[in-house]
């Protein structure tokens, strides 16, 4: 084992030197062009200012279903004099817009233009009668009746204006904005149907263990067989990648150095990244350890539990240069090393909030901590808002799954009394 020990924050500024350049490079590389419609593209970033090319809305519409009228057609109506108008030609959401006559109630429904010359609409419910009579449509027979007003209205009300929302030529979304619905929404209705997004961070994540069912070529489908578990670091690091905005490929090893060798240097070209998890604690066996030191990794341990055995560097391979990080093959050492070491880089990359949605919430009851080192606890919070700690054990990942925060309990101190307030961040949401 490396006698080389770090504190978290060091570790994490570690992994982000080694990352800068890496998702740097990336930014820079040629953006790819995605449509809008498809699944994928929710979560891209822009790689470009988006501009629209026509306003928002792109005509004057009702926000109502009513009538167009002139203002000045109701300047004198009250309850006790109400004005009389008679109907014009109704105008639906669709419609092309007509020519409102002075003078006149021309019907219309939400979303549809305003006729010329029309400047204001009154809700049906405000008329008499409060409900539309029959209606006449261009090309169908001149409407016929009228329809009354007992108040007066304000000039453009419920007029939605053309390029309100935004105008022709202004920017909707800048270079680096993350896709939501929201913003797919608005870029949608611009009429744009194609964006140039910012490539995605390419990691190959390689889990090794003779222990892992399906690690030897032909192994896949035999049921579990004594010694033997399933593999659930590469599923859940790769979704933990994917949530992150990253693309992943996966390899899987036995615990053999040159076979490890090999198989990563034959797949690394087209990535950006590889990722291990496994392999690099104390062992007799420590396959990540033994194949990727001498091609440049550097083992290190961190103050921290779980997560403590970390590796990185940049392995020097017959296929070319390629960062690698390294993580501990227990699962829920895995992943917490992911929230704390990767995740953040990779979601601030992709334009998304780097860091978990962090709390102060109070422990439940007494917890004891190593005073050397920094705890990541799961918990659960309970009816008082109070978190409860599940057990410290790195392989219990179905406290992990059922788990609502992560608690740290910080190094200096080994005892956390009852209601001690702790920072805790959300996961699982
Ligand atoms: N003498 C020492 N032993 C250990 C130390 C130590 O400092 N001295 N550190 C312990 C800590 S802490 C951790 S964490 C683990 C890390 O071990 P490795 O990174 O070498 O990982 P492995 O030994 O390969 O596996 C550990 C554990 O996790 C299981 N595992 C591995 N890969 C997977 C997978 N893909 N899916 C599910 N489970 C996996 C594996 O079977 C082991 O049980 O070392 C401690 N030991
Ligand atoms: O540090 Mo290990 O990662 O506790 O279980």
């Amino acid at each position: 084992m490396s006698t080389i020990r770090r504190s978290l924050g060091e570790h994490q500024e570690a992994v982000a030197s080694l990352l800068t350049p890496v998702l740097a490079a990336r930014g820079a590389a040629d953006p790819e062009l995605i449509a809008l419609a498809a699944a994928g593209a929710l979560g891209r970033v822009t790689s470009h200012e988006i501009l629209t090319a026509i306003p928002l809305p792109p005509f004057d519409n009702s926000q109502m279903d009513g009538y167009a009228v002139c203002a000045a057609d109701l300047a004198d109506a009250s309850s006790s004099r109400p004005v009389s108008l008679p109907l014009g030609f109704t105008t639906a959401a669709g419609d092309a817009p007509l020519q409102h006559q002075p003078g006149t109630a021309s019907p219309i429904m939400t979303g549809a233009p305003i006729p010329h010359g029309a400047d204001t609409v009154i809700p049906v419910e405000q008329s008499i009668p409060p409900r539309f009579p029959r209606l006449s449509r261009r090309g169908e027979s001149p409407p016929n009746g009228t329809v009354c007003f007992a108040a007066p209205a304000p000039k453009g009300q419920f007029v939605r204006q053309c390029g309100e929302d935004a105008p022709a030529g202004t920017p909707i979304l800048p270079a680096g904005t993350r896709l939501t619905p929201a913003r797919i929404g608005a870029l949608a209705a611009a009429g744009i149907s194609e964006v140039a997004v910012q490539p995605r961070l390419r990691i190959l994540l390689c889990s090794t263990g003779d222990e892992l069912s399906g690690a030897r070529v032909g192994d896949a489908s035999k049921p579990l067989t004594a010694g033997l578990i399933h593999d659930a670091n590469t599923p859940m690091l790769a979704a933990a990648l994917r949530e992150a905005e990253a693309e992943v490929g996966t390899l899987r090893c036995q615990d053999e150095a040159e076979a490890l060798q090999r198989a990563i240097t034959v797949a690394a070209p087209g990535y950006d990244l590889v990722l291990t998890s496994g392999g690099i604690s104390a062992g007799a066996f420590e396959v990540v350890r033994e194949a990727l030191a001498p091609l440049g990794a550097e083992f290190v341990s961190v103050a921290m539990q779980p997560g403590g055995p970390q590796g990185l560097g940049t392995l020097t391979l017959a296929s070319g240069r390629i960062p690698v990080v390294c993580f501990p093959g227990n699962p829920v050492s895995a992943l917490i090393s992911a929230e704390c070491f990767l995740l953040p880089l990779l979601r601030a990359y992709a334009g998304a909030q780097a860091e978990r949605p962090r709390e102060e919430r109070r422990l439940a009851h007494d917890a004891q901590s190593p005073r050397d080192k920094h705890q990541l606890r799961r918990g659960r919070i309970e009816s008082d808002g109070r978190v409860r700690l599940s057990a410290p054990g790195s392989h219990l990942l179905s406290e992990l799954a059922a788990a609502d925060v992560l608690a740290h309990l910080p190094p200096g101190r080994d005892a956390f009394p009852e209601n001690t307030p702790l920072e805790v961040w959300r996961i699982n949401d």
